[in-house]
């Protein structure tokens, strides 16, 4: 547990959230480390999208604080209050994103730009520098003209992480960012996920990929809304937890 203000990026404390009437997180404490690649894991259903929509302030809370940094946190319902520049980049699944939207795949990737639009709201040559930066990290340069929904599913989930770079946040908050891709891709996402935590990165990525989560500095392990576990991957994807959180049958 990481439980010093100056250690953590972010520190959620008695959160409650969903939607509507539905509550999904129920009284969570938990903390995200600083400059660390953290994993959030669980079954289907488990919350980690609605804990991934809390901490970029697009899912309002309930009850509870969310801090970032050393910061003051926000109450319920009121988003992360940060400024724009500090916002973090949060990119979605890419079945969250509508096929019909006339973008090319380099203006998805010039959406990561906008909050950073001066008074002319135009990008800049530095901002479309850093677009195709972004684009040829996630290995999506060549698709730069192609229509966001004619590309394949997995070609879209990297141009989706190219938008997250782009933003150049602090913090990057990735849903399940590796799911269904090919093997070149994962391993081209996990390793532009280790080089953006070098660069001062905070990276925090919901995945079911069990292999990939261990690989991480630090997981959350949520169940029915609820943290079950925190810590070192090993420490928390034990067999034991794993059969508990998934009811698996167990081993002989
Ligand atoms: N927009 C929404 N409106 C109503 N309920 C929602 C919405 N999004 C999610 N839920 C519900 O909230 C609960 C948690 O969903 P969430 O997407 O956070 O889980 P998850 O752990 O990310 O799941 P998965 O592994 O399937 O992606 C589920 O019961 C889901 O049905």
């Amino acid at each position: 547990m990481v439980d010093t203000p100056e250690a953590s990026a972010i520190t959620l404390r008695g959160v409650s959230a969903g939607y509507g009437s539905r509550r999904v997180l129920h009284q969570f404490h938990g903390a995200i480390p600083a400059l660390a690649d953290t994993v959030v894991v669980g079954p289907n259903g488990s919350g980690k999208s609605t804990l991934l929509g809390v901490i970029a302030g697009v899912t309002p809370t309930t009850a509870g604080t969310v801090q970032h940094g050393a910061g003051m946190g926000t109450g319920c319902g009121m988003g992360t209050g940060m400024g724009s520049a500090a916002r973090p980049a949060f990119v979605v699944q890419r079945s969250a994103v509508s096929d019909v939207l006339p973008l090319t795949a380099r203006d998805t990737v010039a959406m990561g730009r906008w909050d950073r639009l001066g008074l002319w709201k135009r990008l800049s040559a530095r901002d479309w520098s850093v677009v195709d930066t972004s684009m040829e990290r996630l290995g999506v340069r060549d698709l730069a003209g192609r229509q966001l929904g004619e590309l394949s599913g997995g070609q879209r989930q990297r141009v989706l992480v190219a938008q997250g770079l782009a933003q150049e946040a602090g913090l990057i908050l990735l849903d399940e960012p590796t799911t269904g891709l090919d093997l070149a891709a994962q391993r081209r996402i996990a390793q532009v996920i280790g080089e953006v935590k070098s660069e001062g990165v905070t990276v925090v990525q919901a995945t079911h990929d069990l292999a990939a989560a261990r690989r991480a500095d630090h997981c959350l392990l949520l169940q029915d809304g609820r943290l079950v576990g925190e810590g070192a991957p090993a420490a928390v994807l034990t067999d034991a937890a794993l059969e508990e959180v998934w009811q698996l049958p167990r081993r002989v």
